[in-house]
């Protein structure tokens, strides 16, 4: 018995989402990240365009040996080399589908593939029939039927269903309709084609004009129940609609939308963040659901409303999607609560500090530079003023070499306790080098968490910026440098950490001796 309620989700990230990255992902770049989406539990996933190159072929042929689970799909235009590469590449998947696809818009017909719609509707006939002898699980895609007048795709659609397609998907190839508009086409196929029972009706939305989430969900509401998407809203342009949007818009709004998927959430941010890495495509910070700030509160208002109750300022829970938890951020915009909240985590009582000296402390340093972490609370408790400019840590010089054919070496000049002091090292590239000679200088080590470079400004007055988050004893601490000379930046950006530790150390000490006495 069919579930119409459920909505199925094809994920398209490794076909559509990789057309559009800069650099290739290797063919084991594509099984592993094949593997997470699989996680994820989607019921359909688009690997890749076989006959487009050797490399593509392979990988969707290692994808389909070695992935299971979701149905393995390959794509495929309406020609016989198409549909046959695509065949054979998907040959030893458990459940595979073959989607193949021609333009039917006036402007598509007349000027890229210049032919009829009759034309067109033959060849796509002709490869479904075709594509059948390798799967019965056939999917046609009428490109831009955004733009094809309604009747124009009820005919083709209902040929295609006659020729063997049990899924009929209906794109807005270049992002160009509003979510009514894209309801009314799908309404006029569901009550105009003969045949349309015989097949379930599938969206693939493009984001040109940020509609693509809202429209798919627009034509779920109009009765499709397949929702084309990639992971973190990558492809084409501006992108396709992003998953995770539609599947948490499926779960948080059941309650109006009637349908569900079968996303496994919980697996959403590791997918997030690893098609973020693999494809070198970041996440915008704000984007919904898996953006950094996605569970971040930030003023004082709202930090108080989710201390005292999450859902005051949140709609889901973070680990409903995989973040391990939401996050306080300390900023001049913070208030006393979150303060009181973030001090008694770190195990400080309301006698142990004066709330009022403490908070005009906190805003001066907000003010100054943004976010304010455990180690400057702390530190604004137990050190009467943060003073960086008598920092123990000084930069004195740089001086790094490097090239293709030797190890870089670096030797670094600082002030530490008012006294000069240098030392070199070598590493695999100035960095490195750089790294390795502040550990001598300091006798210190931590762990490289995040490294962060940014070019600010243009051509020969850009400056390199440099952010880190280092480990040190168990404990995160944040260092920005920025600098000309992005190894210089580095270094900057290193001596601060190190500045920090110390900073928190000597803390850690008066909290000793403050227990003790
Ligand atoms: C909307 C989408 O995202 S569709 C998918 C887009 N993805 C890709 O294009 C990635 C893979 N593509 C490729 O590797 C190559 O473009 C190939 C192998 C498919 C074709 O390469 P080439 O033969 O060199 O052709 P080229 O890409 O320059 O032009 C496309 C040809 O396919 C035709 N074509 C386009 N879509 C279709 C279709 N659905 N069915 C049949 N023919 C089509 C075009 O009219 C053009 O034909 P022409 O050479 O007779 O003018
Ligand atoms: C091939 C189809 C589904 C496509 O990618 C599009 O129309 O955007």
């Amino acid at each position: 018995m069919q579930d119409k309620d459920k909505v199925w989700i094809f994920d398209t990230t490794l076909r559509d989402g990789e057309q559009a990255l800069k650099a290739s992902l290797t063919e084991d770049d594509k099984i592993q990240l094949a593997h997470t989406i699989s996680r994820l539990n989607v019921d359909v996933m688009e690997v890749g365009f076989p006959v487009s190159s050797p490399a593509d072929f392979r990988s969707v042929q290692r994808i389909a040996t070695e992935v299971k689970g979701p149905i393995i799909c390959g794509l495929a235009r309406s020609v016989a080399k198409d549909i046959e590469a695509c065949g054979e590449a998907l040959r030893t998947a458990q459940q595979s589908r073959i989607h193949t696809f021609i333009a039917t818009s006036p402007l598509h017909l007349e000027h890229k593939l210049r032919m009829s719609l009759d034309d067109a509707t033959a060849m796509a006939v002709k490869s479904i029939k075709l594509a059948r002898n390798y799967t019965d699980d056939v999917e046609f895609s009428c490109e831009d039927a955004g733009r094809t007048p309604h009747w124009d795709l009820c005919k083709i659609v209902e040929q295609a269903i006659n020729a063997g397609a049990s899924t009929i998907n209906l794109p807005d190839t270049v992002g160009f309709v509003t979510p009514d508009e894209y309801a009314a086409m799908i309404r006029h196929l569901m009550n105009n084609v003969p045949n349309i029972d015989k097949a379930r009706l599938s969206v693939h939305c493009h984001n040109d004009l940020g509609l693509a989430v809202a429209n798919s969900v627009a034509a779920v509401q109009a009765g499709a129940r397949q929702i084309e998407c990639t992971i973190n809203g990558i492809g084409e342009r501006a992108g396709n609609c992003s998953l995770e949007e539609v599947a948490m818009i499926m779960k948080m709004r059941k309650d109006h939308l009637k349908v569900h998927t079968d996303i496994k959430s919980e697996e959403i941010y590791r997918a997030s963040r690893q098609v973020a890495k693999i494809c070198n495509m970041p996440v915008q910070p704000n984007k919904a659901i898996v953006g950094e700030n996605a569970f971040a509160h930030s003023s004082g208002i709202h930090q108080d409303g989710v201390l005292k109750a999450q859902n005051t300022y949140e709609i889901m829970s973070p680990e409903s999607v995989g973040v391990p938890n939401n996050q306080l951020n300390m900023t001049s915009r913070s208030g006393r609560h979150v303060i009181e909240h973030r001090l008694e985590e770190l195990g400080y009582q309301k006698a142990d500090y004066d709330m009022d000296s403490l908070y005009e402390s906190f805003l001066a340093l907000a003010d100054q530079k943004g976010t304010v972490y455990d180690y400057d609370l702390e530190a604004m408790i137990y050190l009467n003023q943060i003073n960086d400019k008598d920092e123990k840590y000084q930069l004195e010089f740089v001086n790094s070499a490097s090239n293709s054919q030797s190890v870089a070496s670096s030797t670094i000049g600082m002030v530490i306790d008012g006294e000069v002091k240098q030392e070199a090292a070598t590493g695999n590239g100035p960095v490195e080098a750089s790294f390795a000679a502040i550990e001598r200088l300091t006798g210190m080590s931590v762990e490289m968490i995040e490294y962060n470079l940014e070019a600010t400004g243009q051509g020969a007055s850009s400056l390199g910026q440099v952010n880190i988050i280092a480990k040190y004893d168990g404990r995160p601490y944040h260092g920005a440098g920025i600098a000309a000379d992005v190894v210089e930046a580095s270094v900057r950006a290193m001596i601060r950490v190190y500045n920090l530790i110390y900073r928190a150390q000597k803390v850690s000490d008066l909290k000793q001796q403050r227990k003790a006495g």
